[in-house]
């Protein structure tokens, strides 16, 4: 610790100063002296100050001789409108290869595993597509509260689905990249969100935790802010044509859980029809990647129930990590996922970054709720805190006909 704090140094300059920056360019050359070094910015600065200090690093303080690279937190903007001018702003003194666009969700094994799993292996890809299956569900559920960080209308469309879910779908659904190069990777997601179909307000059902006295949160009154939101999606290609992609995504619900759940369809004309029960969904096989609790990917498959007769049960094939990774790789250290971000940064890495190209994809798929709440003041349904979310969520699973995941 001390040999890493006799490295940091603290330079004092405001958001829209000029002469900060130009001291904190003097004070980096100095420690850099004749050295090709290269520099990377992390922009944790409010929203409204980032324009103005991501434009003084561009003017001052870009590295003289090696690159620079800025980090930038979402959100990205607050619609399309302004995320194009923001990203006009960096534009102008960055090329787009020196942006990063960081979302600390994306830095997990969940969504590497994501290509991983349908790269590396023979057994999915032949199956990812609209023959095979048959729905997909992407579930961020968090216990916790988030009323401060949506007491200003932000809300969790733009905070987590704009980003995260987004990003998360692309990499599930995208073509193969020619290869893991970042831009080719960039390349294949923008096209699967330019096809993704803009988000119909009749098919997104916005929720918001009432207060402990059961009314609406005082926190959050006059804001229309979602808490929650669950969305049926779909991409407009020939892969994923008509698959209905499921999202929920909510704080202060009953429990802490972030998986993605990829449905196979009906084994046809099943033999062992009689075997599964009157309720042929129980014996569809089931992809589920979870990051939480307990980091796993899990395949659901039937198998025949051990004794006399012919019973079947769905069971799981269960790849536990804290048992394989953790047991098995005594020396295994798990990372954080702002580590594995920013590692990335440092070798050049932007696949899991969003270019400017997905940003503004991303809007134009939420655009059409975002503006419905803009512009009429949508009201939330109100939901328990703690409980399971708006009672629509469940209409809108069925109007689209996928069965409801567990809780
Ligand atoms: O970026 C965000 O992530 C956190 C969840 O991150 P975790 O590492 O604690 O799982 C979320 O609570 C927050 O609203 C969001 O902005």
């Amino acid at each position: 610790m001390d040999a890493f704090l006799s490295r940091t140094y603290y330079i004092n300059g405001g958001y829209d100063n000029r002469e900060g920056m130009t001291r904190l360019d003097e004070k980096m050359k100095h420690i850099e002296g004749v050295s090709k070094a290269s520099r990377i910015f992390y922009l944790s600065v409010p929203q409204e100050a980032l324009v103005d200090v991501a434009c003084n690093i561009g003017d001052k303080a870009q590295a003289p001789q090696g690159w620079t690279r800025i980090i930038v937190e979402k959100p990205f903007g607050f619609n399309s409108y302004s995320s194009h001018q923001l990203t006009q702003s960096l534009l102008s003194k960055f090329e787009e290869r020196q942006i990063y666009r960081i979302d600390h969700m994306l830095g997990r094994n969940l969504i590497e595993n994501l290509t991983v799993l349908r790269f590396s292996n023979l057994v999915f890809e032949p199956l990812w597509n609209r023959t095979y299956i048959r729905n997909v569900q992407v579930i961020v559920s968090e216990s916790v509260a988030q009323t401060a960080k949506y007491s200003d209308g932000y809300g969790i469309i733009r905070d987590i689905f704009h980003s995260h879910i987004l990003q998360t779908i692309a990499l599930l659904t995208m073509e193969p990249p020619i290869s893991l190069d970042g831009e080719d990777i960039r390349n294949e997601k923008v096209k699967v969100l330019r096809s993704t179909r803009r988000l119909d307000p009749a098919d997104a059902i916005l929720g918001q935790y009432k207060s402990s006295s059961g009314d609406k949160n005082e926190a959050i009154l006059n804001s229309v802010g979602p808490t929650y939101c669950a969305a049926a999606l779909y991409i407009d290609n020939a892969r994923w044509d008509g698959v209905p992609f499921l999202v929920r995504v909510g704080t202060g619900l009953i429990k802490h859980r972030v998986e993605i759940r990829v449905q196979f369809r009906h084994v046809p004309g099943n033999i062992y029809r009689d075997n599964i029960g009157i309720n042929i969904d129980l014996g569809t096989n089931e992809l589920i990647l979870r990051d939480e609790p307990d980091e796993a990917i899990l395949v659901k498959i039937n198998n025949k129930v051990p004794g006399l007769g012919l019973q079947l049960d769905a069971s799981e094939l269960n790849l536990l990590y804290k048992d394989r990774h953790v047991l098995v790789f005594l020396n295994f250290v798990p990372t954080h996922s702002y580590e594995h971000l920013i590692h990335d940064v440092i070798d050049g890495d932007n696949h899991l970054f969003m270019r400017s190209d997905e940003v503004a994809a991303a809007w134009n798929i939420l655009s059409p709720v975002l503006d419905e709440i803009d512009k009429h003041h949508t009201a939330p349904e109100l939901y328990e805190f703690g409980g399971r979310g708006p009672v629509g969520a469940y209409y809108l699973w069925a109007k689209h006909g996928v069965p409801w995941a567990d809780d």
